[in-house]
């Protein structure tokens, strides 16, 4: 079975959440099953091996599958956190996503180990595109460089590819 399959296999939609109007993508049957999880995890790892410096995962789900990728690369990880977790200066960004509104932070060392560092950005889907656009403004806004990111799942029907103008953006599924 191909990642895409996998992922496809280990979706569930819940119709009307968070909110009425909604079709939620529930991925947690993926990342309870371990040989799924490690297929998927390799083909991302496969896909951005030698291209990137760390990897940044957006809070909460963006966890579930940065830290591990990062470890599977052998490279660093960087918690992009909701507002008012994380200790010390940070850089922040308001957005709105496909359910409400939102802000992330990140640590404002985060990036200072390298100049520059090339960072690839993880989430497990992409719906408006609010939070990614977020995420990459508030990366650079740290003085790194984002080549790329990388979601389990893309909403097509969203657009929120349209968000992100001029990135590498790569979805194991589009829906
Ligand atoms: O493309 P967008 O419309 O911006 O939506 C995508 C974001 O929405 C979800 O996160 P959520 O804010 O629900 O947080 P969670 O990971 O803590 O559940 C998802 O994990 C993405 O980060
Ligand atoms: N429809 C959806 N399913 C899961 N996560 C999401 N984040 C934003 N929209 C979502």
């Amino acid at each position: 079975m191909t990642a895409a399959e996998i992922l496809a296999a280990h979706t569930r939609e819940v119709a009307d959440f968070p909110q009425p109007g909604v079709m939620f993508k529930d991925l947690t049957r993926l990342f309870r099953d371990p040989d799924a999880f490690a297929l998927v995890l390799q083909d991302i790892a496969d896909r951005w091996s030698g291209t990137v410096d760390v990897v940044a995962g957006i809070e909460a789900r963006g966890f579930i599958i940065g830290a591990p990728l990062a470890q599977r690369m052998s490279l660093g990880f960087v918690p992009i956190r909701k507002a008012g977790k994380l200790p010390g200066e940070t850089h922040s960004q308001t957005y709105d996503l496909e359910y409400g509104t939102a802000t992330i932070e990140v640590t404002a060392d985060a990036f200072a180990t390298e100049s520059g560092p090339r960072v690839l950005l993880v989430d497990d889907v992409l719906a408006t595109g609010g939070t990614a656009a977020a995420a990459c403004r508030l990366v650079e806004s740290a003085g790194a460089q984002v080549v790329g990111i990388e979601v389990l799942l893309e909403l097509g029907f969203l657009a929120g590819r349209e968000q992100l103008p001029g990135r590498e953006v790569r979805a194991i599924l589009v829906d």
